[in-house]
């Protein structure tokens, strides 16, 4: 039996930069990654990610736009992943350095993949481009992907 936990991922995009956060504790500590996290009671998914972004960037959006989801599954675990994927091209406040994340800013052709989960350099194209997707990754441990489907979708 498989279960899934909800998690949340906002990327934020201006003409020539993207933000990225380096993840200073707990899981995918040491990588570049959007902002997000888990699911408080009550939340919507969509509430949950503002409220994460806000969290561990010091940024509040208005809008976000809904753009992927993609179920992670970890050989060896029981637990998918169910991770909500947002892009947001208009923001307010300034980047603030978290307990958890330390914002910076990349310019769209330095993107530091290598330091990313490696699944991102698969799915981040089609987020820059606006396009909405669905995937699934399995992966060994934490850096092979072993097996993914990815598609592209009109609506999300
Ligand atoms: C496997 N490939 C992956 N590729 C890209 N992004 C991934 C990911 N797997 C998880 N993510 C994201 O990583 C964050 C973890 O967040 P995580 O620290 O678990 O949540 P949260 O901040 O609520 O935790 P605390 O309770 O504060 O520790 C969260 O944004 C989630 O969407």
């Amino acid at each position: 039996m498989f279960t899934s936990k909800l998690l949340t991922l906002v990327l934020v995009v201006q003409p020539e930069r993207i933000l990225l956060g380096m993840k200073k504790r707990g899981f995918g500590a040491g990588l570049w990654n959007g902002f997000g996290g888990k699911l408080q009671e009550g939340e919507t998914i969509e509430e949950a990610a503002k409220r994460e972004l806000w969290e561990e960037s010091g940024l509040t959006v208005g809008a976000l736009q809904k753009i992927g989801n993609i179920k992670f599954e970890f050989v060896g675990s029981t637990e998918l992943l169910d991770v909500h994927i947002f892009r947001a091209d208009e923001f307010k406040g300034e980047p603030t350095e978290s307990e958890e994340m330390r914002p910076e800013w990349f310019s769209l052709d330095k993107i530091p993949y290598d330091s990313m989960w490696p699944d991102d350099y698969i799915w981040l194209p089609l987020l820059l481009q606006k396009k909405k997707f669905l995937a699934y990754f399995k992966f060994e441990g934490h850096d092979k992907i072993v097996d993914y489907t990815l598609e592209e979708v009109e609506d999300i």
